[in-house]
């Protein structure tokens, strides 16, 4: 046995090395070519192929692969071994593969292949290949040293496959503070995800740690190598939930060769095609408001202002509105440039009810008025008598520009402000003016007086945009990921559906994690009912593999123990690590213990550790007494733009996406964590966040999430 790993290693060592020469080689010829800077577009072409080799090549000179497959095809006498890597890498110049990119066709049988003797299938551009499975190894090749060979299936040994050894060795892995590419152990149910078709709106429901938000960078990478001919990086788009996330998430795509994506936040692109006419109202005290503790605290139902404003119904509400203005749009009046001459409404409305049916309102506007310019011109072209020419022409300009002003031109901001006014406009009904509740109108006011909006005002305002505008190409999308989408509305996502061609879109999120129940959904069919049922696909992903089991199994008691029973539980990979601890810390330690144990734990092997506490004040007030002991924290707010790694202070809602070698939950007592859905939401996110190692901390009473929790996998202290 001994020696066979040996001569494994043996092996790879030799095949390695002549990676190595050709990497090399093939490096060395490109470096007798200078960069091309010239104007002629054919060398310009060949300088950006070599740009990509050398670029590839550098890539593959630390790194070269990470995994092999022996795989015979079904005809063939022979296994091949399938080198795996981040790039692909061809052997001047006979063009052998010496390595296969992991998003080519047969890379993904080293994804979904988890053992057994079966014949396996792939699917090739010339359809179904079938075969067998020989060997599958797992290689760790750093700065390139041969670290580790670990063979995870051998025909030839006992036909098992090994507990995946090398995935445990992976997780087991401190962070740092970015989120990292996981080429080398990408699971079987990921896999599917990442390599589905391009042409439909992918739902992704994963729990906590489930790999969602990598699987979507990752399946990024793979539409840009397998559609390459009709998507473009430029073109797609990924929304995350803040500015700090997207900081965290902003390693990956770089890490697999992937640059120019567009990554933004909802609010963020919106205000952009908005021209910044309006600015987001304090999101601070939005937070503050719906995260306050105490018997205060507003219901998350379907009367908030953001669970009306995101449904669908207030979408067709003001679609209705703006039929409403489209029918009475225009000065409905005969136009007379000058006295004895006109143009008759009748003819007018012609021109803007059937010719310019098909333009977008303002742009009609626009064609309409052109038009009657240009008849204005026409007529003033028939009178000869040189001195009434002149006069004409003095009051023409003046009555086009008075009849102009009968005709509004509104921006979505001035439209929906006047719509939802003080005043409402003449042509809006009474009966539908009447189905909004008066409150949510004169909120709404109150914020519009001062061009603010809530984030639930973008999507209208953005559709108001659309019906003026129309959707220019260049605002379109080849393919949209949102991630955190439980927090999205189904007005949000229509409107990025009229942005997105072809459906294309993968969208993912957790239920269990829908914190912001104030605007986000309860059910994915909510989503789904707004896409074409054949153009629709829907995931699972149960297994997390952030945390330990110990962790696993305590985030999911917290949400067992709340009012709402969960549909899904996570299920853990094999790792196991510390109990999770339920201490009791009076006020008066609070700080003190939190310096010690912080020192502690940074001590030791870790290096990301957060404490996280409910609201916004209380991480302030924490951060004071922190830094007032010496210590250098990092407070992270609503409106953070990084993300440092380190010490952390963090408000729970905040936390969410992110994840810590080692979690503090604070005040994890009845007043700050109830049953109540919405707290044990937010207790799991909190939980969740750990890699390796939890505490929750209370004063007085534990909250009643945790309580009874009792096994192998808590310990009370
Ligand atoms: N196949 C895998 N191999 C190695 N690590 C993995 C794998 N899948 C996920 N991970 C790791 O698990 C952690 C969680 O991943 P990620 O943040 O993408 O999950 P998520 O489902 O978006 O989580 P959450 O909803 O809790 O924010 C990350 O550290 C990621 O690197």
């Amino acid at each position: 046995m001994e020696s066979s790993v040996q001569s494994a290693y043996q092996e790879e060592l030799n095949r390695l090395e002549e990676t190595f020469k050709e990497i090399d080689r093939q490096l060395a010829e490109l470096a007798k070519i200078p960069p091309y800077t010239g104007h002629e577009h054919t060398e310009q072409v060949l300088e950006s192929i070599r740009e990509g080799r050398r670029r590839n090549l550098a890539v593959a000179q630390s790194e070269p692969y990470f995994g092999r497959l022996d795989f015979q095809e079904s005809g063939h006498h022979n296994p091949t071994p399938l080198y795996i890597g981040k790039v692909g890498l061809e052997k001047d110049p006979t063009l052998e593969l010496m390595v296969i990119d992991w998003r080519a066709p047969v890379a993904s049988l080293f994804y979904s292949f988890t053992g057994g003797n079966e014949a396996v299938t792939y699917d090739s551009p010339d359809g179904m290949v079938e075969g067998l499975v020989y060997l599958k190894r797992n290689l760790v090749i750093r700065k390139q040293i041969l670290q580790r060979v670990v063979d995870t299936f051998d025909r030839a040994g006992d036909n098992m496959a090994v507990t995946d050894e090398f995935l445990l060795y992976r997780l087991g892995e401190n962070k740092d503070n970015r989120l990292r590419d996981i080429v080398s152990t990408i699971q079987a149910e990921q896999d599917a995800i990442i390599r589905a078709v391009k042409n439909s709106a992918l739902f992704i429901q994963g729990v906590a740690g489930s790999g969602k938000t990598t699987v979507a960078l990752h399946r990024l990478a793979f539409l840009l190598y397998q559609y390459r001919d009709q998507v473009r990086a430029e073109r797609m788009i990924i929304f995350a939930p803040n500015r700090m996330f997207l900081d965290y998430i902003s390693g990956v795509l770089p890490e697999l060769g992937v640059g120019h994506i567009q990554q933004t936040t909802f609010t963020d692109w919106a205000l952009e095609l908005l021209d910044h006419e309006v600015k987001p109202a304090d999101q601070a005290q939005r937070l503050r408001y719906w995260f306050q503790i105490g018997g205060q605290r507003p219901t998350m139902d379907d009367s908030a202002p953001g669970r009306v404003k995101g449904s669908v119904g207030f979408m067709r509400w003001l679609d209705r509105a703006l039929q409403q203005y489209e029918a009475s749009a225009g000065p409905q009046a005969d136009y007379s440039p000058w006295d004895g001459t006109k143009l008759p409404a009748a003819t007018i409305r012609q021109w803007y009810d059937v010719e310019n049916k098909h333009e977008p309102l303002m742009k009609r506007r626009e064609r309409v008025l052109a038009r009657i310019k240009r008849w204005q011109e026409m007529e003033l072209d028939k009178v000869w008598e040189v001195h009434l020419k002149k006069e004409y022409k003095k009051k023409a300009a003046q009555r086009l520009r008075e009849y102009t002003k009968q005709w509004t031109e509104y921006t979505p901001f001035t439209f929906y402000k006047e719509l939802l006014g003080p005043q409402p406009p003449a042509y809006l009904s009474s009966e539908l003016l009447a189905e909004l509740s008066p409150e949510l109108i004169r909120e709404t006011q109150a914020l519009l007086k001062k061009k603010l909006v809530q984030p639930e005002d973008l999507a209208p305002l953005l559709f108001i945009r659309s019906r003026f505008y129309g959707i220019h190409g260049e605002l379109t999308f080849d393919h949209t990921v949102i991630d955190e989408a439980q927090d999205f509305s189904p007005f949000q996502i229509t409107l990025l559906n009229m942005h997105t061609r072809n459906q294309s879109f993968t969208i993912l999120g957790d239920l269990s994690q829908g914190i912001h129940a104030y605007q986000g959904i309860h059910d994915w069919k909510e989503f789904m009912s707004l896409f074409e049922a054949e153009k629709t696909a829907y995931f699972q992903l149960n297994r997390s593999y952030r945390s330990t089991m110990e962790i696993i199994y305590f985030a999911n008691a917290v949400l067992m123990n709340s009012a709402e029973k969960p549909s899904v539980l996570a299920e853990p990979v094999f790792r196991s690590g510390d109990p999770v601890k339920i201490r009791q810390v009076g006020e008066a330690q609070l700080a003190g213990q939190l310096q010690q144990e912080m020192r502690r734990l940074q001590s030791g092997e870790v290096s990301t550790v957060a404490v996280l506490a409910r609201t916004e004040e209380r991480c302030e007030q924490l951060h004071r007494s922190l830094t007032a002991e010496g210590m250098q924290v990092h407070l992270i707010g609503a409106g953070q733009q990084h993300y440092e790694g380190g010490l952390s202070i963090v408000p729970t809602f905040m936390a969410k996406g992110l994840e810590f070698d080692a979690v503090i939950i604070v005040d994890a007592d009845p007043d700050h964590y109830s049953a109540m859905p919405q707290d044990a939401k937010l207790l799991y996110v909190g939980c969740t966040r750990a890699l390796h190692s939890l505490q929750l901390w209370y004063d007085g009473t534990p909250s009643p999430l945790i309580a009874s929790i009792q096994g192998d996998f808590a310990v009370s202290e």
